[in-house]
C-alpha cells in the first residue's frame, strides 16, 4: 500500500459510522433484541463445514453488521486475502508469500510462491506429506525400529512456540484416533526439567526424537535436542550412528539440521513461506501424523481446505471468519473490551486457547502499520480461556459480574468421541447442559425483580443480579473428528488474518519476541562467569542487583 494514500483507519468514514452506530445503540439489550425480532436465533446463525455458527446473542444489529462488512470493505480486506491466496509477498517486512493454505491444497492445485509466475509450490508440499506418511508407516508398523532393533513406542517432539504448541495441541485434541500402542510427549522449555520428567521413565530403545524447528537456530530446541542426544546415547551406551534411528529433523535449514547430525534423509521439510504459527499442517506435524496415521491426517488437511476454500469465495454476509474477525473489532475498538475468551465444552480442546493465543497474539500483536506509522487503535486482544466447565467454576464469575466485557466463543459438540466408553458418554448430555445454559445465562441475566421474585432477601438482590448482555458466539459440531479440527484452525487462521488486514498491520512477522532473545544471550555470561571476570556496568541498576543476588545464591 502507498502510504501517501493511506487514509487512516480511525478517520475513515466506516470508522465514524461505526463509533457514531455504537454511541447510537448505547446499552443495547439482548433480551430486547430477542423480544423484537422472535426469529434471531434462526436468522443469526451461519454453516461452514461441519460448524454452526450462532452469532445471535452478539451485541449486533443488522446495521452494526452492515456497517461492519463496509469496514472490511473500504479496508481492502477481500483484495489482501487474495493477494494472500496468489501467493504473493503479503508478508513485508520479511518479503514473504503467506501460504498455509497451500499445505492443504489438492494434489493438482497452482500456487505460485511470489505470485503468478513463481514456482509452483504444491508438488513439494505433496511430495513431503508422501514421504512423512511413508515414515509414519514404518513407525506405526514396527517396521522403523531403533539401534538395538526395537520397534519405536514414544515419540518426543523436541520444539517450541509453533514447533510445540499447534501438534501438541492437536495430538490432545485427535488422541481418541491414535489407534497404535504409541505415545507422543512434547518438551518444549528450556528447564531441564521439562525433558528430565518426559523422558525419566523411556527406554531410550524405544524413544524417537522429532526436533521440530523452522530455523533449526532456536537455543531452547538445540539445547533440548543436544541433551536429548546425550541422553539417548548414554542409555544405550551407544556411539553416534544410533542418532540416525532415533532422531528426525522437521525443518526449513537442512545445513544446521546436518550440523546438528540429523541425517539430512530423515528430515522432513518445510519452507519460509509457512509461519510457525500456521505450520502444524506441514511437517511439523509429522508427531501428529504417526499417532493417528495418514489418512486421518489428510482428513484434517480436507477439513483446512474446505474452510480456507469458504473464505476464499463465500459472499461476505456467509463469511464466516470474516464475520468472527468483524465481531471482535466491534468489541475491541468500540467497546473497549481487552481480551478475548475461548471456552470449549470438550476436554480434548484442553490446549486449544493455549494454541490459539501464539497463533493471534504473535500475529496481531503489533503497534505499527505496515509501512511503520504508529497504529492510532487498538489492535489484537489478549486471547484465553480453558475447558468450560471448569472456568465455571475459577472464572466465570468475572464473566457474568465482574466489570469487564470479555466476549467469548464457546465450543462444543453433539456426541461424544466414539472411543468413550457407554457410561462415560452418557455424561455429555450434562456437559452441554451447561454449555447452552452458560451462553444463556451470560446473554439474558437476571433481574432484579426477578431475583425478588424468587424470594430473595433483598440485602441480597444487588449481589444475585446478573447484568447479562455479554457476548457469546456459539461453534457447534456433530462430532470433533480430524476434518472439523482442520476446520476449526483455518477458521481462527483467517479471523486473525481479517483483522490483522482491517488494522492495517503485518500479522505474519513476530519482531516482538527478538529482543528479548538478544539480551538472554548478553546476560547468561554474567550468571555463569567466574568472580570478576565480568562487569555488569553496563546493566541497569534493578538488574544488575537481580544477577548479583542470583550469583550469590549459586555461590558464585
Ligand atoms: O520453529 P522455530 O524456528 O524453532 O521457532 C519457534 C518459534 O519461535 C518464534 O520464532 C518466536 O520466537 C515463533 O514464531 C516460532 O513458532
Amino acid at each position: 500500500m502507498n502510504p501517501a494514500s493511506r487514509t487512516e483507519l480511525s478517520q475513515r468514514p466506516q470508522w465514524t459510522a461505526l463509533a457514531d452506530h455504537r454511541a447510537a445503540l448505547g446499552e443495547v439489550s439482548l433480551r430486547q433484541l430477542f423480544a423484537d425480532d422472535p426469529r434471531r436465533g434462526e436468522r443469526y446463525t451461519l454453516q461452514v463445514g461441519d460448524l454452526h455458527i450462532d452469532y445471535s446473542k452478539q451485541l449486533v444489529t443488522d446495521e452494526t453488521l452492515t456497517l461492519l462488512r463496509e469496514l472490511a470493505e473500504a479496508t481492502g480486506v477481500a483484495g489482501l486475502r487474495d493477494a494472500m491466496y496468489r501467493g504473493e509477498r503479503i508478508n513485508t517486512t520479511e518479503n514473504r508469500a503467506v501460504l498455509h493454505t497451500a499445505l492443504r491444497a489438492p494434489r493438482g492445485a497452482v500456487i505460485e510462491d511470489g505470485g503468478p509466475g513463481g514456482p509452483n509450490v504444491v508438488p513439494e508440499v505433496h511430495e513431503v506429506l508422501d514421504r512423512m506418511a511413508g515414515f509414519a508407516e514404518k513407525v506405526r508398523s514396527g517396521e522403523w525400529t531403533g539401534a538395538t532393533g526395537r520397534p519405536l513406542r514414544t515419540i518426543v517432539n523436541i520444539g517450541i512456540g509453533g514447533s510445540d504448541l499447534g501438534p501438541a495441541m492437536a495430538y490432545e485434541v485427535l488422541r481418541s484416533f491414535s489407534d497404535r500402542d504409541l505415545t507422543v510427549r512434547f518438551v518444549s522449555n528450556v528447564d531441564g526439567a521439562d525433558l528430565y520428567e518426559s523422558v525419566r521413565d523411556l527406554d531410550p530403545a524405544e524413544t524417537l526424537f522429532i526436533v521440530a524447528s523452522k530455523t533449526f537456530t532456536t537455543i531452547e530446541t538445540v539445547t533440548n535436542a543436544e541433551a536429548a542426544r546425550r541422553w539417548l546415547l548414554d542409555g544405550l551406551g551407544a556411539g553416534p550412528e544410533a542418532v540416525a534411528r532415533h532422531f528426525v529433523a522437521l525443518s526449513t535449514n537442512a545445513e544446521k539440521v546436518a550440523e546438528f547430525g540429523i541425517d539430512p534423509a530423515n528430515m522432513f521439510e518445510f519452507w519460509d513461506w509457512v509461519g510457525g504459527r500456521y505450520s502444524y499442517d506441514s511437517a511439523i506435524g509429522l508427531s501428529l501424523m504417526v499417532a493417528i496415521g495418514p489418512e486421518r491426517f489428510r482428513e484434517m488437511l480436507d477439513g483446512f481446505h474446505l474452510v480456507d476454500e469458504h473464505f476464499r469465495t463465500a459472499p461476505p454476509e456467509a463469511n464466516v471468519p470474516l464475520l468472527l474477525g468483524l465481531l471482535g473489532i466491534w468489541y475491541g475498538n468500540f467497546h473497549g473490551a481487552q481480551s478475548h475468551v475461548v471456552l470449549p465444552y470438550s476436554h480434548y480442546l484442553s490446549r486449544f486457547a493455549a494454541y490459539l493465543q501464539q497463533l493471534d497474539m504473535e500475529s496481531n500483536g503489533k503497534r505499527v502499520q505496515r509501512d511503520g506509522v504508529p497504529v492510532a487503535w487498538q489492535t489484537g486482544p489478549v486471547v484465553w480461556g480453558t475447558p468450560g466447565t471448569n472456568g465455571q467454576h475459577a472464572y466465570y464469575q468475572l464473566l457474568h459480574q465482574g466489570t469487564k466485557l470479555i466476549p467469548a466463543d464457546f465450543i462444543g459438540f453433539a456426541r461424544p468421541v466414539d472411543a468413550l466408553p457407554p457410561g462415560l458418554a452418557g455424561q455429555h448430555d450434562l456437559l452441554m447442559a451447561n454449555f447452552f445454559a452458560q451462553t444463556q445465562a451470560l446473554a439474558f441475566g437476571r433481574t432484579a425483580e426477578e431475583v425478588r421474585a424468587e424470594g430473595v432477601p433483598e440485602e441480597l438482590v444487588p449481589h444475585r443480579t446478573f447484568p447479562g448482555d455479554r457476548p457469546t458466539t456459539t461453534i457447534l459440531a456433530d462430532e470433533l473428528t480430524p476434518s472439523v479440527l482442520g476446520q476449526l484452525v483455518a477458521l481462527y487462521e483467517h479471523k486473525v488474518f481479517v483483522q490483522g488486514a482491517v488494522w492495517g498491520i503485518d500479522s505474519f512477522d513476530q519482531w516482538g519476541v527478538e529482543l528479548g532473545k538478544v539480551l538472554a544471550k548478553e546476560v547468561e555470561p554474567l550468571l555463569t562467569a567466574k568472580e570478576g571476570e565480568r562487569s555488569t556496568d553496563s546493566l541497569d541498576s534493578s538488574t544488575a542487583a537481580l544477577v548479583a543476588r542470583y550469583r550469590e545464591l549459586r555461590g558464585r
